[in-house]
């Protein structure tokens, strides 16, 4: 199993969603930004290392939710999210095609990755 950590990052009332590329796997996918925890990792570094990466600035970490594991056939993925805020950087996509800051009414607007779609409908249980 493929252990993948995630931001919900919070601006104002606005949430981060992120699209992946034509290029990737799961193209034109919408998603929280993050990705693969290396061997030895500690999560909470590799989200902050992921987002750097992908997105060019620094998080603070507020809070946890549930790890979500999905079966994609070829593969498994233990989504592991978190939410956060950023502290500071500018934001710029370094891999994915687009990006969007939702309201939470408009989260289910998206076409998520399938392995999303628990950790969108937790965050909405526990923020309406
Ligand atoms: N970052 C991120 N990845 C997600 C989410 N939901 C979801 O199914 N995934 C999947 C997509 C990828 O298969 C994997 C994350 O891998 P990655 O971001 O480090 O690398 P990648 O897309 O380039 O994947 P790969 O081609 O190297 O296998 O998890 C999500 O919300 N955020």
């Amino acid at each position: 199993m493929i252990k993948v950590t995630c931001a919900i990052i919070i601006k104002h009332d606005l949430i981060l969603a992120v699209q992946r590329s034509g290029k990737m796997k799961m193209p034109f996918k919408w998603e929280f930004p993050g990705g693969k925890v290396e061997e030895q990792e500690d999560e909470t570094l590799c989200i902050q290392r992921e987002i750097k990466e992908e997105l060019n600035v620094e998080i603070r970490i507020l809070d946890r939710l549930s790890p979500a594991t999905h079966d994609y056939g070829t593969f498994t993925i233990q989504l592991i999210p978190f939410i956060a805020t950023i502290i500071s950087g500018e934001l710029l996509l370094q891999e994915h095609q687009a990006h969007r800051w939702l309201t939470k009414d408009e989260l289910w607007d998206l076409d998520w990755a399938e392995a999303d779609v628990p950790v969108v409908q937790e965050f909405l249980t526990r923020n309406t």
